[in-house]
């Protein structure tokens, strides 16, 4: 076997600095809904697309472990699956997605119905799904290591809704307290995994090439949200139009 170029510290440094220049936490529209310059259909229309993401990963990580034959990796997978759809004990993060989106005014049959999802954020969320169905298990395992930041934008989440947003308390946001319990595990995981499958120069390059992927699906529905909201806001077709999709008022009293 050769000998990878990079130790374990040095390939993880060189992931973690993918993630320090281009995970979204530095995008302009994170800035603005952390500190608190959204207005109130700028926060919904997040809320509308990032659904799309939440309803893909369960998708997406099911379309990972039907390729896995390893029956250890997809035991350790499949808790993510869980966390997202739920069990028995815990209701999941799609319903906790939707409880945010009752929190902000909308209704969740709406939100679940993913009518109003912008065409690029269905472009870039379905482009993810199809990248861990196509590509190699390393790549589709380092592309989920944009977990590895994830945290750290969670925990910002929190403080800056709490603070500038009236519909934000502990039940709407408690998607995110939950995976700041959850992510953890799932990033040890993979992060161990890639360190460990990325034995040579041409791995550790796909992996993190993978890595970069990701932090460009994630940019782009960014960029979908900013030029579609954002003034001189220009709605693409199919986009939600404020006023749609809100709770009725029986619904919310
Ligand atoms: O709010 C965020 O910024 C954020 C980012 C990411 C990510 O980095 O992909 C995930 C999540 N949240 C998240 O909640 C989540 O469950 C999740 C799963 C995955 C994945 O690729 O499997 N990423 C993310």
């Amino acid at each position: 076997m050769t000998e990878p170029a990079a130790s374990h510290a040095g390939f993880e440094a060189r992931l973690r600095r993918i993630g320090a220049e281009r995970y979204h936490d530095l995008h302009p529209f994170h800035h603005r809904l952390h500190g608190g310059g959204c207005t109130p259909d700028q926060v919904r229309a997040w809320v509308i697309n990032r659904y799309y993401y939440q309803h893909s990963i369960p998708m997406k990580d099911a379309a990972f472990m039907s390729r896995v034959e390893d029956p250890a990796l997809r035991r350790a997978w499949r808790s993510r699956i869980e966390d997202h759809d739920g069990t028995d004990t815990n209701e999941g993060g799609i319903r906790r997605w939707l409880r945010l989106a009752e929190a902000v005014g909308l209704d969740p049959d709406y939100v679940a119905s993913c009518e109003g999802v912008l065409p690029a954020t269905r472009f870039a969320v379905d482009a993810y799904v199809r990248f861990v169905r196509e590509k190699t298990l390393l790549e589709a395992v380092a592309a989920s290591l944009t977990e590895l930041f994830a945290p750290a934008i969670h925990a910002r989440r929190i403080e800056g809704l709490l603070r500038n947003y009236a519909f934000a308390n502990d039940a709407a946001l408690s998607y995110f307290r939950a995976r700041l319990n959850e992510a953890p595990k799932d990033v040890a995981f993979g992060l161990q995994w890639v360190l460990d499958h990325a034995d040579t120069d041409e791995k550790q390059d796909a992996a993190a090439k993978a890595l970069i992927f990701k932090t460009d699906v994630l940019w782009a529905q960014l960029d979908a949200l900013e030029s579609a909201y954002v003034l001189p806001a220009r709605i693409p077709p199919g986009g939600w139009v404020p006023g749609e999709g809100l709770m009725s008022r029986a619904r919310a009293s």
